[in-house]
């Protein structure tokens, strides 16, 4: 069965095709700058040159067209007709509470969708039109959502509350929701493989370091606290997000600023974080690059970025009376040995103790970065949210054509009667 696996963002569309009795990537790329002039397809195969094409998409269908088109392409493409294409899986990052697992698309799982666009509008938007793309470009695929809330369901009450009137979470359903769950979930079971100790002996911390970023308190296999919280905005300080910060600096800024509270919004999601603080950019390679030359500002950043970290993980081994391992992954954990040297210099009190050699190994296979005397280990776990998708997709269809296939032989028994 061949799987397409679509990340949509707000101007961008991720996707990995895969074969599933293999988990083969056949192909993947990525469309940027949608409904901006020359957007940008970049599509790659397996010992391929990279392919990029440069055309105007003006919106998620024409690219999902585009998408098929290439991965039809008579000299790029990897299969015959859009109908080699079985099923199709989704990244939705917000879920509330409706969702604790990944679920076939139908009309009410939409409407629930929706419903989420408020708590997540940055995501939740660009993601329903891509499943409204799929449908427009391949009406009789079934699509599945898998949703980076789900993982995150597992956590008490006294993580997931915020200590506001209870009626706003009756009412509203206002609490912590977590994010990357589908990472999260990837690496803890990659990083206790590759312990060889069973995930549910072991108290895990995961850092999933990217643009966004989230870390999480993996307590025997099951998430119990996590940074993000109902929305993806809380917790570390990200590429643009500011992450905690006094609710207070809300209404204040509003007030001194002349400011509306979009405004303000947009201000803490667009225009924070490492780009506010190094005033260069989000990017951590740039700011990284403008430390080394001496900017000041970018020393900040980058160090201010490293502390929230650590001080996420110190409170998570005390919320878990201990930790055996922290996991370092996404763009930034996977990447950057200096940030996780900056983050581990700080952890030497509970044991942790950094290989310089070994932190500065570049390899996509998991590996631990610490001594062998380091009480804690810290490890690089490369994460892989599309294959998890994938795998999702693949046995949500399955299971629907068995129950079809029960059903259709119920039916024939039932006449033959
Ligand atoms: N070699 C590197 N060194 C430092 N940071 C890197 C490196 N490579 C990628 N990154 C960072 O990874 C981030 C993207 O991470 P990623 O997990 O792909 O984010 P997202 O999925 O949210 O787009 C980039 O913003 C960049 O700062
Ligand atoms: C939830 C979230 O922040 O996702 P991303 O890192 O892809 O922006
Ligand atoms: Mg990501």
């Amino acid at each position: 069965m061949n799987i397409l696996v679509i990340n949509a963002g707000s101007s961008s569309l991720k996707y990995q095709l895969y074969n599933m009795e293999t988990e083969d990537v056949l192909a993947k790329g990525r469309v940027e700058r949608i409904g901006m002039d020359s957007s940008i397809l970049t599509h790659e195969v397996d010992n391929q040159p990279e392919v990029r094409e440069v055309s105007e998409i003006l919106d998620h269908t024409t690219a999902i067209k585009k998408v098929l088109d290439m991965l039809t392409h008579k000299k790029f493409g990897v299969l015959r007709n859009m109908s080699d294409i079985q099923a199709v899986g989704h990244r939705v990052v917000h879920g509330g509470e409706s969702f604790s697992r990944s679920v076939l698309v139908d009309q009410a799982v939409k409407l629930e969708i929706r419903k989420l666009f408020d708590l997540a509008p940055l995501h939740n938007p660009a993601h329903m039109m891509g499943i409204a793309a799929v449908e427009a470009n391949l009406p009789e695929v079934p699509q599945a959502v898998v949703f980076d809330t789900a993982f995150h369901q597992t956590m008490p009450p006294i993580s997931y509350l915020y200590a506001i009137p209870t009626v706003l979470y009756s009412k509203h359903k206002i609490r912590r929701y977590g994010f990357h769950g589908t990472s999260h979930d990837y690496v803890s079971k990659k990083a206790a493989d590759f312990l060889g100790r069973p995930l549910s002996e072991l108290k895990l911390i995961t850092c999933h370091i990217g643009n966004g970023a989230s870390c999480a308190a993996i307590l025997y296999g099951q998430s119990y606290d996590t940074s993000m919280g109902m929305t993806p905005l809380e917790g570390l300080m990200m590429g643009t997000r500011s992450g905690d910060l006094d609710p207070a600096i809300v209404p204040y800024t509003i007030n001194k600023e002349d400011l509306t509270l979009n405004e303000v919004n947009s201000m803490l999601n667009k225009h924070s974080g490492l780009l506010a603080i190094s005033g260069i950019s989000s990017d951590m390679r740039e700011v990284v690059d403008a430390m080394k030359e001496g900017n000041e500002k970018a020393k900040l950043a980058f160090e201010m970025y490293a502390y929230r970290i650590r001080k996420y993980i110190g409170s998570y081994v005390a919320a878990m009376d201990g930790v055996d391992a922290i996991v370092f992954t996404a763009g930034v954990g996977e990447n950057s040995d200096a940030l996780r040297k900056e983050v581990c210099q700080g952890l030497t009190f509970f044991g942790v103790q950094l290989s310089g050699e070994r932190n500065a190994v570049r390899s996509s296979e998991p590996r631990r970065i610490t001594s062998d005397d380091s009480k804690v280990s810290v490890l690089v776990v490369p994460t892989n949210e599309e294959l998890l998708i994938a795998r999702d997709t693949y046995n949500l269809v399955l299971e629907q054509h068995q129950t079809i296939t029960e059903a259709d032989s119920d039916e024939q028994s039932n006449e033959g009667e």
